[in-house]
């Protein structure tokens, strides 16, 4: 916790600036109800998290947070964020909304239509909170706190609007982790929709809990794991290296991807949940924890964590460990997308909803079909980087691979199409690397048709970049449409041949690529020999 900055809101009236709201306070949130702009008050270690979560998914965020150093935090924690971003997923992710720092709450709120607050763990400092939130919000702007403890109806005591209040408590590192568990106290079932979509809009899992408890179910669970782990160290038995090692070699990883109860089934053998419970049920029983049982935090055990936390950790600073987790947590979540489970399957999701916006009218580039379809452009990330400083090979054909989905996506090939059974599968591809491509540097591919039939489409990519925008690379791809159930060859749908009739019309008289057809040179032997 930031000592400095528990400040009231009273407090902070006396900075705030006048005139700051466009909106008048009883104005809609919009038409349609949905998200456009949030607010963060606070912007400490969890605040700084939800505002990179909200910039990077493209959200305008206005950021109340009185402590003196608030702006460089939350950059820091945002430039992690952006990193681990860049690492997460190649999805297209939307412009990055635009950041601001505001002096009071009134400015922070009056626009927004969702507000998120993460001020210290303090009833009266909350209550207090919400007083100027509600004094200031549109009339059916969303409150979310994040509150690792409080109960909605807590909460909301004194709170004139309750329905549009409810506990959104998430988890650090809030850019990564999916869950966020909310709590709707007397939130109105509208409401409750409409966080739910906006959360899961912006890549998290919303967990309902179905019935408020102190501490909802998660910070239930991990302080029974604390306090258990605060004996060990008091008791002597183990250190905070030692515990974590148990947790990390052992059933943290289980955790990371079955979670509690999916993996004791497991340990139940053939016979599975009732064997386990037969087995260890009785153990609860004997004396395996201390149960509500709590060490006195007194001075020499708190130096005792402190100095073993310190040769545990002490070599890297909060920022590296942050980079650390966040590298670990990344792999984590690449490892479980791939099959599909957990935590990766809501990132497989919710990288689907970002091409789908991608490809979505609101998003997609002007495109002008006489010309070669400039569909994708990217940057080249520093992962993608080999030892001789070069985009990796692998990812040449990744930026072409991302291509071809962009122009399947522009001639009609989107969800509901592969969800009938049909797709286009590349079966051929040539790709010529012409120029050093350097980390950082943007790229942009211009994709042009070369010929189709009804059961295949033939294209070519050239990727552009460089301080000279030189061509860099191209590749040539021939794809074969199929019955994705019969993995057979089968003719596309007259609506996808129609709109590529519509590019051919107009690239069929653009100047033929000299490589296009030809294949890799052949070396002559018998010169070299010679
Ligand atoms: N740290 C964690 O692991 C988690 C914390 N939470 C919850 O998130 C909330 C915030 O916790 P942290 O970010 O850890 O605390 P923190 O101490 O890192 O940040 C709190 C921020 O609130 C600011 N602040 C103080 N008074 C304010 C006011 N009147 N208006 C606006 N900003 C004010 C402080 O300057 C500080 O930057 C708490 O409710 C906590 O229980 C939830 C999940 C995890
Ligand atoms: C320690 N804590 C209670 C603040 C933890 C949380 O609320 C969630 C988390 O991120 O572990």
């Amino acid at each position: 916790m930031v000592e400095c900055c528990l400040s009231t809101p009273s407090i902070v009236g006396a900075v705030r600036s006048a005139g700051a709201c466009s909106t008048p306070k009883s104005g809609k949130v919009n038409m349609t109800g949905t998200v456009k702009s949030a607010a963060a008050i606070g912007g400490g270690v969890i605040g700084g998290g939800w505002i990179a979560r909200f910039l990077l998914n493209g959200y305008d965020v206005k950021v109340f947070d009185p402590h003196p150093q608030a702006k460089r935090l939350v950059g820091e924690v945002l430039a992690n964020a952006e990193r681990a971003y860049r690492k997460l997923t190649l999805a297209p992710m939307p412009p990055k909304g635009n950041l601001s720092f505001v002096s009071s709450i009134e400015e922070a709120v009056c626009d927004a239509d969702y507000v998120q607050e993460s001020v210290p763990e303090r009833l009266d400092l909350k209550r207090s909170v919400y007083a100027e939130i509600e004094r200031h919000a549109k009339e059916n702007t969303l409150i979310g706190s994040s509150t690792s403890g409080f109960k909605p109806t807590e909460l909301i005591e004194g709170f004139a609007t309750p329905e549009r209040l409810l506990v959104a408590h998430p988890f650090n590192p809030v850019y990564l982790l999916p869950v966020v568990e909310v709590v709707p106290g007397r939130t109105t079932a509208d409401n409750l929709d409409r966080a739910k979509s906006f959360l899961t809009a912006i890549g998290m899992k919303p967990l309902v809990v179905r019935k408020e408890i102190d501490a909802h179910i998660a910070d239930r669970l991990l302080e029974a794991v604390w306090r258990e782990g605060l004996w060990l160290i008091h008791d002597g038995i183990a250190t905070t290296e030692e515990i974590d090692d148990v947790i990390r070699f052992g059933f943290g990883l289980r955790w990371a991807q079955m979670g509690l109860f999916e993996t004791y089934r497991i340990a139940g053998g053939e016979a599975g949940m009732r064997h386990f419970m037969s087995q260890f049920g009785p153990a609860l029983k004997w004396p395996w924890t201390k149960l509500m049982d709590v060490p006195d935090l007194t001075e020499e055990l708190i130096d005792t964590i402190a100095a073993q936390s310190d040769a545990q950790s002490g070599k890297h600073s909060i920022r590296e460990l942050e980079r650390i987790r966040d590298d670990n947590l990344v792999a984590i979540m690449q490892a479980l997308k791939g099959n599909d489970w957990g935590a990766g399957a809501v990132l497989k999701e919710y990288e689907s909803s970002l091409y789908a916006k991608a490809h979505s009218h609101e998003r997609r580039p002007t495109v002008d079909p006489q010309k070669p379809l400039a569909l994708r452009a990217d940057r080249v990330r520093e992962d993608w980087v080999d030892y001789n400083g070069h985009m990796t090979e692998s990812r040449y054909l990744q930026v072409f691979g991302d291509a071809t989905d962009a122009f399947l996506h522009f001639i009609g090939m989107d969800k509901d199409y592969l969800a009938s059974g049909r797709s286009l599968y590349t079966v051929e591809t040539h790709i010529r690397h012409l120029r050093e491509v350097k980390m950082g540097a943007p790229l942009r591919v211009e994709t042009r048709l070369l010929g189709f039939d009804l059961k295949r489409v033939r294209i070519v990519h050239e990727l552009y970049g460089g301080p000279e925008n030189e061509l860099l690379a191209t590749g040539e791809h021939m794809l074969l449409h199929v019955d994705t159930a019969k993995s057979a060859a089968a003719p596309m749908d007259p609506a996808l041949t129609i709109k590529l009739g519509e590019v051919w019309k107009h690239h069929r008289h653009l100047e033929s690529p000299d490589y296009a057809g030809k294949p890799v040179r052949e070396i002559m032997m018998e010169s070299a020999a010679s």
